[in-house]
């Protein structure tokens, strides 16, 4: 039986807003697509307040969209609409206040997510993990700390200009049902960041504490990848309760990513584990499993150091699509969303999330 858009909006009307009307009278539902058995639509709200409020709403829609005879897979992402023109802070002062902490006051737990080197998943990994933990009832913040190369924007399908209320602080989007932050939305994102160590340092320092992340079980970071001053900064003065290294199993992608475990060492911020990203892909037309990125390396590194594999992720087309499309795949119902979910639960159990 094929499902049709009337029918999807009528079962919206019905959902209604805390502070009055229904999801189709507030007129907040956008990108509505039905493919196949799946519906997918986006709930606009006013504001990021508002968005925060309105996580029961969304599940509510998602369950009110599944019990539609013929939909499989509902998946409902939360954005919203930043509150009307006020000055943006600047953004790559200097830092302050010395050695003094950066942890925002209500974050339970930190999570930075890290690699030795770029594009091996690091940004994909932070972003999923992130959705994953929201959709287990977890208050999430994330924050893109990759400066030179911001890409959670686009992964979380956020573009909009955080803003300041007050002149003071800035309010993080929320989307996907998580409040995220990136230097990318403050900054031409057609231009380079040309900046020294310091205005590194202060930009992570701006994003951490003028940032109202509010009350949080965890906030991921996605780190740039390497060992510099970010990290150095973030591990020295928000004290992370654990990092997760991410890597390929290739021999040049290890080879750093060690480099990043000597580094969490040295800082003494607890590595929870590692991540092996790209570990095999699987043929779709015959199912042949190849390597192409090598085998096992990670794992081995990880038994090596005694530390847990977190994760071994394959090679999958919808993962970087969804990626692409600012849908998180953990938003989903496939294989992928159900191996972040496994990941966000172990995380959750040990306490750290
Ligand atoms: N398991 C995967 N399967 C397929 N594509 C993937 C997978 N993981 C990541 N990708 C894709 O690889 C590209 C690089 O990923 P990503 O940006 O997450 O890497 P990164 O380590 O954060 O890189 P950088 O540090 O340079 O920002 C993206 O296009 C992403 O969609």
């Amino acid at each position: 039986m094929s499902i049709t858009r009337a029918d999807i909006e009528t079962r919206l009307a019905l959902l209604e807003l805390p502070d009055g009307g229904t999801l189709m009278s507030r007129d907040m539902v956008r990108a509505l697509t039905i493919t196949g058995s799946e519906v997918r639509f986006v709930i606009e709200a006013p504001s990021p307040e508002m968005a925060r409020m309105m996580e029961p709403l969304r599940a509510a829609a998602e369950r009110a969209a599944l019990t539609l005879p013929g939909v499989s897979h509902a998946s409902v992402a939360l954005t919203a609409h930043a509150a009307p023109a006020a000055p943006s802070l600047k953004v790559g002062g200097h830092p302050k206040g010395g050695n003094s902490s950066i942890r925002p006051e209500g974050v339970a737990s930190i999570l930075a997510v890290a690699s030795g080197k770029g594009g091996v998943g690091k940004s994909t990994v932070a972003s999923n993990l992130a959705v994953a933990l929201a959709r287990k009832g977890r208050r999430v913040g994330l924050l893109d700390a990759d400066i030179h190369g911001p890409s959670q924007p686009r992964m979380m399908g956020v573009s909009a200009r955080p803003v300041s209320v007050d002149g003071q602080s800035m309010e993080p989007l929320v989307a996907h049902g998580v409040s995220m932050m990136s230097i990318g939305l403050m900054l031409d994102p057609a231009s380079a960041v040309v900046w020294r160590g310091p205005m590194l340092m202060g930009a992570l320092q701006q994003m951490m504490t003028q940032v109202t992340w509010g009350t949080l079980d965890v906030l991921i970071v996605d780190l740039p990848p390497g060992t510099g001053d970010v990290q150095l900064t973030l591990c020295q003065r928000a004290r992370p309760d654990g990092a997760i290294v991410v890597s390929t199993p290739q021999d040049v992608a290890l080879l750093d990513a060690r480099k990043a475990l000597d580094m969490f060492r040295t800082l003494e911020t607890p590595v929870l584990g590692l991540i092996e990203n790209m570990s095999v892909f699987h043929c779709p037309d015959c199912g042949h499993e190849a390597h192409i990125f090598g085998h096992g390396g990670v794992r081995d590194e990880a038994e090596r150091l005694g530390l847990p594999l977190l994760a071994a992720l394959p090679i999958d087309l919808e993962t970087r699509l969804a990626g692409d499309a600012g849908v998180p795949v953990a938003g989903g119902g496939g294989v992928m969303a159900k191996a972040y979910g496994a990941l966000a639960q172990r995380l959750i159990g040990e306490g750290v999330a």
